[in-house]
């Protein structure tokens, strides 16, 4: 199966720096896909790369099981740099004008402006627009093609809360259509609230993959028990040893929290206290934090 997006050993190179290192991504049909890593990371590189923009170094892209020669990109939408409309035109003018260029029909312009919600403006000059209102006209001229993948860097990307809210939306409603989306973004609860899988790349690379659930790593339970050892000994029977760890005077267990009750209720059998027993879930921000620690400390 050709899959929207997939690379191989993807690098670029400027000068000595690479901004994008062996990069080997790929974005499944139908998924939101989130791109996230700190300013600076490659993102921007790697997507102008996808789009032909930019010739890779070395590795190889292909977008539906194709490589990415300019003119050939049927099928694929983008929203890479701030989009160039004319001040004086209004959105749907803007619009019909990009039609005309890309040989798409007119009868498009309406159906993308209810998409992006502005069919309401859509006869207002552009200047006028609020800039949430900007990137969601720049989302509509990315729609005009009927694209099957639509690709966007930094979408909300000085956006006040509430165009935030607007775009985010936005991008929910066209995952939910089918669309593929993959979008890059420094903001953890931007991909955590939009995306079903998120890629981290740091310094160029990606270095962890995978649905928001599994990077936070596996859930467990924290439990405070007395006496602790004894608390230990009888975890460790019950749900075998290599789940049961000590750490800064509780027990980490690695199991569903659903057990939660049963291993209570054991554990008072046996004669243990347990005072707390609570899951215990990596906040997202700090499995970022650590993964990007790790790479930096890595790297040094
Ligand atoms: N045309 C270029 N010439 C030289 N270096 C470049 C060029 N484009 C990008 N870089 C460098 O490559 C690295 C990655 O940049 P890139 O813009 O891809 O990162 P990013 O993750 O998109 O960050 P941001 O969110 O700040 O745009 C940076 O160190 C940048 O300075």
């Amino acid at each position: 199966m050709n899959l929207p997006v997939q690379t191989e050993g993807l690098t670029k190179r400027y000068g000595g720096r690479a901004a994008v290192r062996d990069l080997d991504l790929s974005v499944r049909a139908g998924e939101v896909y989130g791109f996230l890593g700190p300013n600076g990371a490659g993102k921007t590189t790697t997507l102008r790369m996808l789009l032909g923009l930019v010739r890779p170094t070395a590795g190889t892209v292909r977008l539906f099981g194709r490589p990415p020669a300019a003119g050939r990109l049927a099928g694929v939408g983008a929203l890479i740099e701030g989009p160039a409309f004319y001040p004086y035109l209004s959105g749907r003018e803007n619009l019909r004008v990009l039609a005309r260029y890309a040989g798409t029909p007119a009868e498009r312009v309406p159906l993308v402006l209810d998409l992006v919600d502005l069919a309401d403006r859509a006869g207002d000059r552009y200047a006028g627009y609020s800039l949430g209102m900007k990137q969601r006209l720049g989302v509509a001229a990315a729609l005009l093609k009927d694209p099957r993948l639509l690709i966007l860097d930094e979408p909300t990307n000085g956006l006040d809360p509430a165009g935030t809210a607007d775009m985010r939306r936005l991008i929910r409603r066209l995952g939910a259509a089918g669309c593929t989306v993959l979008l890059s973004s420094h903001l953890l609860g931007e991909v955590e609230q939009v995306c079903d899988r998120v890629g981290v790349v740091s310094q160029g690379r990606l270095i962890a993959e995978g649905s928001v659930a599994e990077l936070r790593g596996a859930a467990g339970l924290r439990m405070l028990a007395e006496p602790l050892d004894d608390a230990a000994e009888h975890a460790r029977a019950l749900v075998g040893a290599e789940r049961v760890r000590v750490a800064d005077g509780a027990l980490e267990l690695a199991v569903d929290p659903d057990r939660a009750a049963w291993l209570n209720t054991e554990l008072v059998r046996a004669g243990v206290a347990v005072r707390e027993l609570r899951p215990r879930e990596r906040d997202l921000e700090q499995v970022f934090f650590d993964l990007i620690g790790k790479e930096t400390t890595d790297v040094r």
